[in-house]
């Protein structure tokens, strides 16, 4: 048997909604995988092309498993993953999101009872230990997920179809490092600073209104504490504000994200700019907010 799955990349937090919001966007990492030979086999191209594991040390070969054991699946012979990796890793466009999915996915496409949208995120959550890239990567658009009890639960808004930039720094920064970056607690003002800011993230996306968007997306929780780690962030998220756009970190970083750019050269040729003025190069992608999430194909 041979099926293809397809998830988006994602961009998490959007300012204020720490570990809560993420917004799916219009670069995809795909897989073909085939259950018909033996062991467990990973092959890249694109994105991880020669560093990547591809072995069963791949991050998906190891969701895969773990989803098969959860649900008393009998792991097969062997399955190999051909993937087509758009999404730059360690960029904090949820590609480490992708990996955990496609492997769970896989793994439920074994038995049709769990093939469904909740049994991907509660897997792929407890993966991951936050569930903002996973949901938006599973459902699309923009998501707001909570943990009640040991389960994720999600409220799903559809989007308007508009644009963001998205500057990559040549910054190794894993989400792993910026989330060691993070204070245990925070002052009950800025929690509160936070919290007040979600309905603007909500309505800002849902409406495209993007002056209320920049409102929403100024953050006390993360981002003071991590953009000392990314020469040039602050500036770069400034900058792009004073053009008109409503930008952030994506995710934990390193990357900073700009989204309703009113021009979008010339908001990525000036963020550009502040990263150059600390000596980094980037990678710019112009990418679309899509309200469709993963899916699979029967091959
Ligand atoms: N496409 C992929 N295939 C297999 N493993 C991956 C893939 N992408 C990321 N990983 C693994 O996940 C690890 C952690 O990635 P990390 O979370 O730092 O990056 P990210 O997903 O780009 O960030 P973010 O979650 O902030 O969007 C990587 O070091 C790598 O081992
Ligand atoms: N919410 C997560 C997203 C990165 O995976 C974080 O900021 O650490």
């Amino acid at each position: 048997m041979q099926i293809q799955i397809r998830v988006p990349a994602t961009s998490a937090n959007l300012g204020a909604g720490f570990d809560c919001l993420a917004v799916a966007f219009n670069l995809w990492n795909q897989a073909t995988v085939d259950f018909s030979g033996k062991g467990y086999h990973v092959h890249v191209n694109g994105e991880g092309e020669g560093i990547l594991p591809e072995d069963a040390d791949n991050l998906i070969i190891k969701s895969f498993l773990f989803t098969l054991e959860k649900l008393g699946i009998q792991a097969p012979a062997g399955v190999r993953f051909d993937c087509e990796n758009h999404i730059p890793m360690g960029s904090g466009m949820g590609s480490s999101a992708t990996a955990v999915l496609i492997g769970v996915i896989a793994a439920t496409t074994l038995n049709p009872e769990y093939e469904n949208k909740d049994t991907w995120l509660q897997f792929s959550g407890e993966l991951e230990g936050h569930a903002d890239n996973v949901a938006a990567a599973i459902f699309g658009g923009l998501v707001a997920v909570r943990k009640t009890g040991d389960r994720y639960k999600t409220l799903l808004y559809d989007i308007e179809p508009e644009n963001a930039v998205v500057v990559l720094p040549t910054v190794n920064l894993s989400t792993h490092a910026a989330r060691k970056a993070l204070p245990q607690n925070v002052p009950m003002a800025d929690a509160v600073s936070n919290i007040s800011r979600i309905p603007a993230i909500l309505e800002g996306l849902r409406t495209g209104d993007v002056d209320l968007l920049r409102d929403g997306l100024v953050d006390k929780l993360h981002q003071p504490y991590r953009l000392p780690l990314i020469p040039g962030s602050a500036d770069a998220i400034q900058k792009a504000n004073a053009l008109g756009a409503a930008s952030a970190l994506s995710g934990a970083g390193p990357s900073v994200i700009a989204f309703m750019p009113v021009n979008p050269e010339e908001t990525a040729n000036a963020m550009s700019q502040c990263f150059a003025n600390n000596g980094l190069t980037c990678r710019i992608y112009h990418l679309e907010m899509i309200n469709r999430g993963a899916q699979v194909t029967r091959l």
